[in-house]
Parts: C-alpha cells; sequence; structure tokens
C-alpha cells in the first residue's frame, strides 16, 4: 500500500465513505503515535507535539494550518506554551475518512522538521 504522506486529500460530501474497522487496522501502524478517542460517538485521531517554547508551537501551528489549506482539509488545533495538539476527524461524516489518516501521516511529516 502506497504511504499516507505520499497520498492526496479528496474534496469530503455526506455521502463519502468513513473508514472501515478493517481499514483503520491497516493504516494506524503508519501513525502509531496517534490516539485513536471518541468524542460523543464521533472517532477522532489525535496527538500532541511537544516544543521548547510557545514561538515554536505556534511555527508548528502555522504549518500544519497551511498543509491543512492546501489539502482542503482541516483539523482542530490548540496551540499552548510548549505543546500543539492535532485533531483529525471529518465533519462531514462526522467520522474519520482516510484523509484523517493522510492528514495525520503529513503532520507527523511535518514535525520531524522540528
Ligand atoms: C468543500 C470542502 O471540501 C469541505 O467543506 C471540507 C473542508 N474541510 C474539511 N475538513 C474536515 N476536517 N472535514 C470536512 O468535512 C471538511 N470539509
Amino acid at each position: 500500500m502506497a504511504q499516507l504522506t505520499q497520498q492526496k486529500c479528496e474534496a469530503c460530501t455526506k455521502d463519502s465513505k468513513p473508514v472501515t474497522p478493517d481499514e483503520i487496522k491497516q493504516l494506524k501502524p503508519q501513525i502509531p503515535q496517534w490516539d485513536l478517542i471518541d468524542n460523543q460517538d464521533e472517532d477522532r485521531l489525535q496527538r500532541s507535539y511537544k516544543f521548547p517554547d510557545f514561538k515554536t508551537a505556534l511555527e508548528f501551528t502555522k504549518k500544519v494550518g497551511d498543509a491543512a489549506e492546501s489539502e482542503g482539509h482541516h483539523p482542530s488545533i490548540t496551540t499552548e506554551y510548549g505543546k500543539t495538539t492535532v485533531t483529525w476527524w471529518t465533519h462531514a461524516i462526522s467520522g474519520l475518512h482516510r484523509n484523517d489518516f493522510i492528514m495525520a501521516a503529513k503532520t507527523d511529516e511535518i514535525a520531524q522538521n522540528f
């Protein structure tokens, strides 16, 4: 299977297909440090990254935001002193789409340059 970081997001609508439990099992090993969380019965992917200070956490936030804009798929991002928490899910289907796994992998790739 092609690496998630090499893949592109597709535009999502309410008819987009959520990932199946089998697909989650296949994709999750590519983003081992992400947690699958349940937010009021909506599955999401979440990971926090540590940084030395607020400025660096904010710079990382901006890079993740730029990637989201260029892929047309958008996260929730919380920026704190020394920490950025990124959460991916697909609003259109209130759950997880392949796009979320692609963006989680791309977020990890961005973090490697910090
Ligand atoms: C038209 C456009 O593709 C949609 O509005 C996109 C924009 N970004 C999005 N981001 C996320 N995370 N979920 C969505 O359903 C979503 N919809």
